[in-house]
């Protein structure tokens, strides 16, 4: 049946046998409790370079099996917010089904309706490969999507192409667009931690940066990202999100009171 959760990838007790650090005391995502968040007014608004593309950039949008991902030059990077200078790699969707939600992250243990991750690497690394293993090599912006009257003309852009690769491994070439319109107008609230990548390797290299406010896209629009892609056996690529981990000694922070 369509919610038939798919592979071992529900159940990531079995994760932890082949990638070790998808046991680790550092995981992600979790649960964001408001009341135990720290203000910290030294947290200074994300700023980012050169996520306007110009539409003769063609951009490589690809169904791999769990997500779909937008291929990034390296020519995006978070200059601000951030101790060092991150370069853009891809970015990817996470949500749940035409009846659930299916953000990662969940605030207050509510959950949202997706879930938009912009991967990005530590520039003081040589590449990608090499800062992934590093606990500061990545930043990764996350962005809670919900249902609002209007469509999305930024995730349009990628919504508009789901058809043409409904099967796992399907790519398509896509016009470049403003990839900042992904994200909220106001980067200056957002929660902060240091976790992981939510899938296999699941190596604890990522500073989280995520959004206070969410985006809206339209029904119609939340209703293609759900019942658009499939997987190997040809089921509907759902609830593609990770169960929340625990904090353990961690804090988050919030660039807000
Ligand atoms: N939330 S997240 O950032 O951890 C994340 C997920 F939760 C993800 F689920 C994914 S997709 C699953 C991993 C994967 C599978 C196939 C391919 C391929 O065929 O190209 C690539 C990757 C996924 F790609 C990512 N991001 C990736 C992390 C996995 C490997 C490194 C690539 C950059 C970021
Ligand atoms: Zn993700």
């Amino acid at each position: 049946d369509d919610n038939a959760p798919h592979s071992q990838e529900k159940d990531p007790g079995q994760w932890a046998k082949h990638f070790p650090a998808c046991s680790g005391t550092m995981q992600s995502p979790i649960n964001i409790n408001t009341e135990t968040t720290i203000f910290s007014p030294q947290l200074r608004p994300i700023q980012l370079s050169g996520y306007s593309l110009p539409a003769s950039q063609l951009l490589t949008l690809k169904n791999n099996g769990h997500t779909v991902v937008l291929k990034l030059p390296e020519s995006l990077a978070i200059t601000g917010g951030y101790a060092q200078q991150y370069r853009a790699v891809q970015l990817h969707l996470h949500w749940g089904s035409p009846s659930n939600p299916g953000s990662e992250h969940t605030v207050d243990h509510k959950r949202f309706a997706g879930e938009l991750h912009v991967v990005h690497y530590n520039t003081k690394y040589e590449n990608f490969e090499a800062a992934v293993t590093r606990p500061d090599g990545l930043a990764v912006l996350g962005v809670f999507l919900e249902v609002g009257p209007r469509e999305n003309p930024y995730y349009q852009q990628i919504l508009e192409h789901l058809r043409s690769i409904q099967g796992e491994d399907d790519e398509v070439f896509v016009p470049g667009f403003n990839i900042a319109g992904l994200l909220p107008d106001n980067l200056h609230l957002y929660f902060h931690y240091n976790g992981s990548l939510t899938t296999p390797p699941c190596l604890e290299s990522v500073k989280w940066t995520v959004f206070n406010q969410t985006v809206m896209l339209s029904k119609e629009q939340m209703s293609i990202l759900v019942s658009s892609l499939q997987t190997d056996d040809n089921h509907l690529l759902m609830n593609n999100f990770r169960q929340d981990q625990s904090l353990h000694r961690r804090w988050v922070l919030a660039s807000f009171e």
